[in-house]
């Protein structure tokens, strides 16, 4: 009577893993970007180690301030780049590769049944792939360079079950906040949740990514999906080693279960400053904005473009609007398909792939008193500028609100 993290735990320690047990548990891939990596290798440093315990393991996306906005990060990313030089690491991608959490799905290092930890937050998203995908900070994450383990706390799993056919532009991301309003910002905290039901399970692959990143905003320890053929269909060609999908038993204990109904769902804003702050758009319609911003490991997927265009088509945007692809690949299917060129028709800005404005580091912060809605995950007070509002939306209620200037339901444009 396990649960899907209780049962990667249990491998990845070796002996049966329950939860709330501690335990040390080896590391299948271990991720930190440009920003976490300086601080994991300053403290690997100074623990005085020479080598890693396996460069294939590790993987290093630059993506949270590239291309360098500064004198400070562009030398820091050379420190950066000479130690992986140095250490032999393989997995390294460097400025315009993408955000981590989408490089590493693209590059199939999450999969099914594996432990992957980044130093991020959002490391959750690998859950969409039935991976237990976590996040911890770079001290940690010098630990696990150095021998590949870590101690975790087996978490408790929550379930949460969604079912019914979403309407017309209710998208993943209306889901997510729904559960995050419904879970609340500290509902999950050190908890697994898993999700099940025909909502989930009808989600492409993007949208699982969006429901499984955003598992941290209620708490969540991790956010998995239980793997299926999409995801088996994602990874053939793509998985960089075999892996084998594990599942929850019939009788597995949750503490807490929650559903969530998709077909009377209506597309949700996460008012400022709080990701639970949550509420049907039309509550919120009209409200003036300043900037749209479309991108992040949430939603800058080709699916969130492709949705973007379609609205923006033919159109002009009435506000500044940054379009932020996730990855370079999705850049370059975005430019491929037309989506690059129906949005620059319609007046929006195209941004090199990473992170963007989303933690407020460059390319795009917002000034004192300017609102944005935004399809990023966090809407906390400051985060795109001093004395700025943050909404977070779907990629379809962004492009809908970049055609009036205020916040629109898309059902209505
Ligand atoms: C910079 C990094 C540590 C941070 C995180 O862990 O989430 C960032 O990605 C964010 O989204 O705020
Ligand atoms: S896109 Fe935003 S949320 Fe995602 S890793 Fe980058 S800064 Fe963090």
């Amino acid at each position: 009577m396990s649960t899907i993290s209780e049962k990667i735990f249990s491998r990845a320690s070796g002996k049966e893993a329950k939860a709330n047990e501690f335990i040390m548990a080896n590391v299948d891939y271990a991720m930190a970007h440009d920003g976490t990596s300086v601080l994991a290798v300053r403290s690997f440093k100074k623990m005085g180690l020479e080598k890693v315990w396996d460069p294939k393991r590790i993987v290093i996306p630059f993506d949270h301030l590239t291309p360098a906005n500064t004198e400070t990060t562009a030398a820091l990313h050379h420190d950066i780049r000479e130690w992986i030089a140095e250490q032999g690491i393989p997995n390294f991608f460097d400025v315009g590769e993408g955000i981590c959490h989408q490089v590493l799905p693209e590059n199939g290092f999450a999969m099914p049944g594996k432990l992957v930890v980044g130093a991020d937050s959002h490391s959750c998203t690998y859950g969409a792939f039935g991976a237990f995908g976590t996040g911890v900070g770079a001290t940690d994450m010098s630990e696990i360079f150095a021998a590949g383990k870590l101690w975790f706390k087996v978490p408790e799993t929550i379930k949460v079950t969604a079912r019914g056919k979403l309407g017309k532009h209710v998208l993943a991301k209306d889901m997510t906040l729904k559960t995050i309003g419904t879970v609340g910002a500290a509902g999950a905290t050190y908890k697994a949740a898993e999700f099940y039901g025909d909502t989930i399970t009808d989600l492409s692959i993007s949208g699982r990514m969006t429901l499984c990143n955003m598992a941290i905003e209620m708490g969540g320890k991790a956010g998995i999906v239980p793997p299926d053929k999409k995801t088996f269909d994602f990874l053939e060609g793509r998985a960089v080693e075999e892996y084998e999908p594990v599942y929850a038993d019939e009788d597995a204990e949750y503490c807490a279960e929650y559903d969530i109904d998709g077909a009377d769902l209506e597309p949700q804003v996460a008012r400022p400053h709080q990701v639970d702050n949550v509420c049907d758009v039309m509550e919120v319609a009209g409200t003036k904005v300043d900037q749209v911003f479309i991108g992040t490991c949430t939603n800058g997927r080709l699916e969130d473009l492709e949705v973007a265009a379609d609205l923006l088509k033919g159109e002009k945007v009435a506000v500044r609007t940054l379009v932020i692809p996730a990855s370079r690949s999705v850049m370059i299917e975005a430019i491929r398909n037309g989506t690059a060129e129906l949005l620059l028709e319609a007046g929006a800005t195209l941004g090199t792939p990473g992170c963007g404005p989303c933690l407020g580091g460059h390319m795009g912060v917002i000034g004192e008193g300017e609102v944005c809605i935004s399809t990023a995950n966090r809407n906390f007070r400051g985060r795109m500028g001093t004395g700025g509002q943050i909404y977070l939306g779907s990629p379809a209620t962004a492009a809908a609100s970049a055609l009036t200037g205020e916040i629109t339901d898309p059902r209505t444009v």
